[in-house]
């Protein structure tokens, strides 16, 4: 569904992605990893189509270079790190707006349109928050309500970037299995950028490990989150030990400990 190959990005005339090459099949998820500045939200832009790159991105067989921003909208959604949020838009009225590449030009949204707004805010927690203006939301609600809006964009292929930085315990997993659960129902393909490197372990099938720009590793979950790995990209005193499904947990321990 994903195809990057030989990907390059340069920003303020700075290489930030080198050679990044990675395979992203339908219906599975890969976590993007990788220390602060390695380029995984650079690497979730250029898969989107909005920087200029070197090499190719392919998404769904197109370049997504050359699509047409409606066309590119009905199979990508993409939300973003930290976007800006008009502060008096209400969470509803921004949350509908994902519908935008389904709606004709000058008509206004169908009943289908707020139905599945209606149905996504409420597996988000949100429907008390519908009339609520965005500039009266905590961190964490806003969050949910970015991830709101990709998600009644209904689109193939979803790409969050750190999608649960702002959530408390309860709501990380609730986001989490949400993704989850749409992905296998339908076969939705997801890319996430996550610092939370056990909970990548948990939920991705794939994970790369992006350093200085370049693909260090890659791999499935027990291949990639290894002390070795982990010490030498993240300069990071780790523990590793698996879960009860063998599925490997990252402790962070004390120097010297
Ligand atoms: N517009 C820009 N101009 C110049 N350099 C930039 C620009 N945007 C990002 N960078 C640099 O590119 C590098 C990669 O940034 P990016 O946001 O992709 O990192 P990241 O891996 O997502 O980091 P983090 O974990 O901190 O979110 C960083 O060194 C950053 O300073």
């Amino acid at each position: 569904m994903i195809e990057v190959r030989g990907l390059g990005v340069s920003l303020g005339g700075r290489p930030v992605l080198r050679e990044v090459g990675v395979t992203v099949a339908a219906g599975s998820w890969l976590a993007v990893i990788g220390p602060n500045g390695a380029g995984k939200s650079t690497l979730l832009k250029a898969m989107i189509g909005l920087l200029p790159h070197e090499g190719s991105v392919l998404v769904g067989g197109g370049e997504v270079r050359r699509m047409k921003p409606r066309e590119r909208a009905r199979l990508i959604a993409y939300a973003p790190q930290n976007p800006v949020l008009p502060a008096d838009m209400t969470v509803a009225d921004y949350a509908i707006l994902g519908r935008t590449p389904y709606i004709p030009y000058l008509a206004r949204e169908s009943a289908h349109d707020r139905e599945v707004t209606r149905s996504v805010l409420s597996r988000l927690d949100l429907t008390e928050f519908s009339e609520r203006p965005l500039g009266h939301l905590s961190g964490g609600e806003r969050q949910r309500v970015v991830l709101a809006r990709a998600l009644t964009q209904q689109a193939p292929v979803l790409l969050l970037d750190e999608p649960t930085t702002a959530l408390d315990l309860g709501h990380q997993q609730q986001v989490l299995e949400l993704v989850d659960r749409l992905r296998l129902d339908d076969t939705l393909t997801v890319v996430t950028t996550l610092h939370d490197l056990s909970l990548a372990g948990q939920y991705a099938d794939t994970l790369l490990l992006l350093s200085q720009g370049h693909a260090a590793a890659s791999g499935p979950p027990q291949n990639v989150l290894t002390k070795p790995l982990l010490t030498r990209h993240f300069d990071a005193h780790v523990q590793v030990t698996p879960d009860d499904y063998g599925r490997p947990v990252i402790h962070l321990i004390r120097p010297g400990e």
